[in-house]
């Protein structure tokens, strides 16, 4: 995928306000920023489900713009918004989609992979809403995708499907799916995300892999220890050495050791913040 210069404005807001992005084939891309960052636009019109205002865009050699049967096959999609749920059952609908693709994916096989086997035959409008989503993620992925796009995914999952999301997503990466994600979950970003980009406010303000993003790998570390006169704590850029040194000193075990380096969420807030003003 490759993107340069995407703009995108509705009615005189700018939504997108020229983005540059290129994402390598199996990579899992993560695109993390605030609400109405820019994000679900970007991404349907990558996924040829919404058309821009500027720039160049390649999908899989394609333009969006000008999709082809051919290529919307290659494609899966999972939005935020699910349209309205049908009178069928979860396999019916499973198996219903299969007809849209030239080589689709056992149904029943997707079905145990999201987790949705037994609830099989129920009616989708019975579904809970983390089970929806499970049944969304199922319909973007019964065409065996070469590139997936991923909008929110586990907004209302439990932190077990969410689990077992991530390691579906995982699987589907390391089977060679490329994978483009977006997520207001950091953690989930963090161990997903091979790169990632932070969009804020249309454009693009950090991207990377999530351990140096931000200046993040470089980043001065926080080394806490409890001494003989209560808690201490030293910033530094050499946080080994300071611990060799209080092992040395302490002669063992230092007690109540902790070395912080700043979280992805501390370089995110900080990036965010950093457009705000
Ligand atoms: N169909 C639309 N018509 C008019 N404005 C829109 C439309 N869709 C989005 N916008 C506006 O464009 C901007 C970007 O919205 P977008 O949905 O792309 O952001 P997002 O990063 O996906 O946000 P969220 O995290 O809340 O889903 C926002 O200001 C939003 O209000």
């Amino acid at each position: 995928m490759r993107v340069r210069g995407l703009r995108k404005q509705y009615d005189g807001v700018t939504a997108v306000d020229g983005i540059d992005l290129d994402v390598r084939p199996g990579e899992v891309f993560g695109l993390l920023g605030p609400n109405g960052a820019g994000k679900s636009t970007a991404v349907e019109i990558l996924g040829g489900q919404r058309t821009r205002d500027a720039g160049e865009v390649d999908v899989l050699g394609v333009d969006p713009g000008r999709a082809t049967a051919a290529w919307k096959d290659r494609i899966g999609i999972v939005w935020q918004n699910t349209a309205d749920t049908p009178e069928v059952s979860v396999a019916e609908l499973v198996h219903h989609f299969t007809l849209y693709y030239e080589r689709p994916r056992d149904p029943d096989q997707v079905l145990e992979q999201v987790g949705l086997t037994d609830q099989a035959r129920k009616r989708v409008h019975a579904l809970s809403g983390g089970q929806r989503r499970r049944l969304d993620v199922a319909l973007g992925i019964i065409g065996d995708p070469d590139l997936l796009f991923l909008d929110e995914p586990t907004t209302g999952l439990d932190p077990e499907a969410r689990r077992r999301f991530a390691d579906l997503i995982l699987g589907l990466a390391a089977d060679g799916t490329t994978i483009m994600l977006t997520s207001h979950y950091l953690d989930e970003v963090e161990v997903l995300a091979d790169r990632l980009a932070v969009i804020s406010q249309g454009r693009i303000v950090a991207e990377g892999r999530p351990r140096d993003l931000g200046g993040r790998a470089s980043a001065v570390s926080t080394v806490h220890w409890m001494s003989a006169d209560g808690p201490r704590s030293l910033d530094t850029d050499t946080p080994s050495q300071v611990v060799v040194d209080l092992v040395a000193e302490f002669g063992g075990e230092v007690p109540e050791l902790r070395v912080d380096r700043p979280t992805l969420e501390d370089v995110y807030l900080r990036l965010i913040g950093a457009t705000d003003e």
